[in-house]
């Protein structure tokens, strides 16, 4: 391989570390003053940790050595007598051992508590991008993965930060400073040590991109694994129904082998690096001492000065040996740290325009004037829609499945904007508005409302952040499920299932309503709320509905054409137009697609039946 392409391997490391340290840096900044004290600890650490053989060297070769060789009469050194030097030596061993044990301790402590306060900024700020990002980011999204690079990818990031890297770091600052020493004691030994770097940096940068490559294979994997589990016990009951069980066991288990393999083969390289440096530090070490004593029976070399040479060495082995390894940890976190990355490079494609401003209180009149949009490029789902909708009519969207109805409604919400054309709320674009505000005022009931593992009261609460208990309890009221409510075992404080799997469909779909309602807002969406629902569920339901809306502007979509049958507007949607327009009586009499339709299930459904086929 050549050393270009060797180049082009590390080169992914590296970049990958600076593009995450650039995106943090602003949380780095916040820590600034515990990272520069941690820093001076470090250096201090260094000092010392560099210090540490030499009151061996003195001992040796001022008073070991001269009495081996049967020098009775011991000279004085630097004025101090050989057991005032011994002593002295021993001592220094100590405090030079102590003060850096001291010092590694605050620097090791300091470092890892900024790497945690980073780390748990970035993830706080993760979660929060991640509620921000657009809609069709999320459809696209698998949400288990999303769960791994919020915590697993987090997680490796600081484990290997704090175990890994700062050592790292702060070895390679003592590398430096033995390094330096060794050549200022003898240039040629040190020049034979400094031979080895350019092999390490061949044979580490060789493996390193192959590492980071299956490291970050098999961290998308995991996040695979976790989005085939989490969609897995999501929709428990489809699986146990449709006794998908060995199915899905069989999908896991293929995933989860190319996880293992992954893993194994990023760690069999891990090893394999450390190994072949190991083998390479060995013979280093035997080069050193082969060379270093002839050096020193040549005299140029003190025998002490020799054993700080070796000493330096082999404590600079250690970390080396090591490096192999630790390079290979730091280029797995640096694909974690990639992954995390991703997401926050993500743009919201829907959020406040430059000059948004907070919405007044809606009227809630409406109006589509020319609306075009396709959730993929050139494939337009709603094609050319206006409307005008006046404060508190009632407009109900009907029309085969698939027509764009869902889609329609959405776009009053901002959650996508048009590809052409314009809405406006009271006149004004709601892109002006600001999106917190646009929303607020814009109560929505779908079909299937989820509702979160929280007390009931707070499920409710959630419509209006800071409500009080008797708005709560007014709009149960309105939503006819006090009575319920009170029933169940905590009454309002009763905790949920998730997504309320604990209640009845019925019951679901009345706190949804409760929670719509606390909002009071002038305009409110009603997605096929009723639909699944059996007769008794669906009367209480529609009831609720009935004064939920009440005097508001209305948009409600529904495949019953009795229910909606005395709506202001009925919108007749197919294939993404407004194919068409006016009362229930005006479109009888047309004779078009609703009448038809109308009569389908009337003839169908008896009459007076609520049920009504899909279109
Ligand atoms: N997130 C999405 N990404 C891509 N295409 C989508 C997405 N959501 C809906 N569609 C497509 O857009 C079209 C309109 O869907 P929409 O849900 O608006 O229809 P609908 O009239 O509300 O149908 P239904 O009555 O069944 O709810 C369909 O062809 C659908 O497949």
């Amino acid at each position: 391989m050549g050393q270009r392409a060797k180049e082009k391997e590390l080169k992914g490391v590296i970049p990958g570390i600076l593009r995450i340290l650039d995106k943090f840096s602003p949380y780095i900044r916040q820590q600034k003053l515990l990272i520069a004290g941690s820093f001076l600890a470090l250096l201090l650490e260094t000092g010392l940790r560099l210090l540490e053989p030499w009151p061996l060297k003195y001992v040796f070769d001022y008073i070991l050595i001269p009495a081996h060789n049967n020098n009775t009469n011991l000279t004085h050194t630097y004025g101090l007598s050989p057991v005032v030097l011994l002593t002295l030596s021993a001592v220094g061993i100590v405090v030079i051992s102590g003060v850096g044990s001291i010092a590694a301790y605050i620097s090791t402590y300091g470092m890892s508590l900024a790497v945690v306060r980073v780390l748990s900024t970035v993830r706080a700020n993760v979660f929060h991008h991640l509620q921000h990002l657009s809609l069709s980011f999320h459809q696209k999204s698998k949400s288990g993965d999303l769960i791994t690079r919020v915590t697993a990818d987090i997680e490796k990031m600081r484990t290997v930060t704090v175990k890994t890297a700062l050592p790292l770091f702060t070895n390679t600052f003592s590398l430096v400073g033995m390094l330096g020493i060794m050549f200022w004691l003898n240039w040629e030994l040190a020049l034979v040590v400094t031979a080895i770097f350019p092999l390490l940096f061949l044979l580490t940068s060789q493996m390193i991109s192959r590492i980071r490559k299956f490291a970050k294979k098999h961290r998308d994997s995991e996040g695979v694994l976790a989005a085939t589990t989490g969609e897995t016990m999501g929709a428990i009951k489809v699986v146990q129904v449709l006794s998908l069980q060995e199915m899905l066991h069989s999908v896991f288990s293929t995933q989860n082998q190319k996880s293992l393999d992954e893993a194994i083969e990023s760690l069999r390289l891990s090893a394999a690096l450390e190994r072949a440096v190991q083998i390479l530090m060995a013979i280093i070490i035997a080069v050193v001492l082969w060379r270093g004593s002839h050096v020193v029976l040549h005299k140029e070399l003190t025998p002490g000065e020799l054993l700080v040479f070796m000493t330096y060495l082999r404590n600079a082995f250690e970390p080396m040996r090591k490096l192999s390894n630790q390079i290979g940890q730091i280029a797995k976190a640096t694909a974690s740290g990639e992954r995390v990355v991703e997401i926050l490079d993500y743009e919201p494609n829907v959020q406040d325009l430059p000059g948004a401003k907070p919405a007044h209180p809606f009227f809630g009149a409406v109006r589509f004037e020319n609306v075009f949009f396709g959730y993929d490029t050139g494939k337009d789902i709603l094609k050319n829609i206006s409307l005008t909708v006046q404060p508190g009519q009632q407009i109900a969207l009907v029309g085969a499945s698939g027509g764009g109805k869902s889609t329609l409604l959405s776009l009053i919400l901002r959650l996508y904007d048009p590809e052409a054309g314009r809405i406006l709320i009271d006149g004004q674009d709601i892109r002006e508005y600001t999106l917190n505000s646009l929303r607020q005022q814009i109560s929505v009931v779908l079909q299937e409302s989820v509702l979160f593992a929280v007390s009931v009261r707070e499920n409710i609460a959630y419509g209006k952040l800071g409500a009080t208990d008797k708005e709560v309890e007014k709009a149960a009221r309105l939503a006819n499920a006090h009575e319920f409510i009170m029933n169940l075992p905590q009454g309002y404080d009763t905790i949920l299932g998730d997504r309320g799997g604990t209640l009845s469909g019925g019951q679901r779909q009345r706190i949804a309503i409760a929670r719509a309602a606390i909002r009071q807002a002038p305009i409110v969406i009603l997605d096929e709320p009723t639909t699944g629902l059996d007769k008794k569920s669906e009367y209480i339901v529609n009831s609720a509905l009935a004064k939920l809306t009440e005097g508001r502007t209305t948009f409600i979509i529904s495949h019953n054409l009795k229910a909606v049958e005395n709506a202001d507007i009925i919108l007749y949607v197919e294939g993404g137009s407004i194919l068409e327009q006016g009362t229930h009586p005006e479109l009888m009499r047309l004779g078009g697609y609703y009448a038809t339709l109308y009569q389908i299930q009337g003839i169908v459904e008896p009459e007076g039946d609520i049920y009504a086929v899909e279109a």
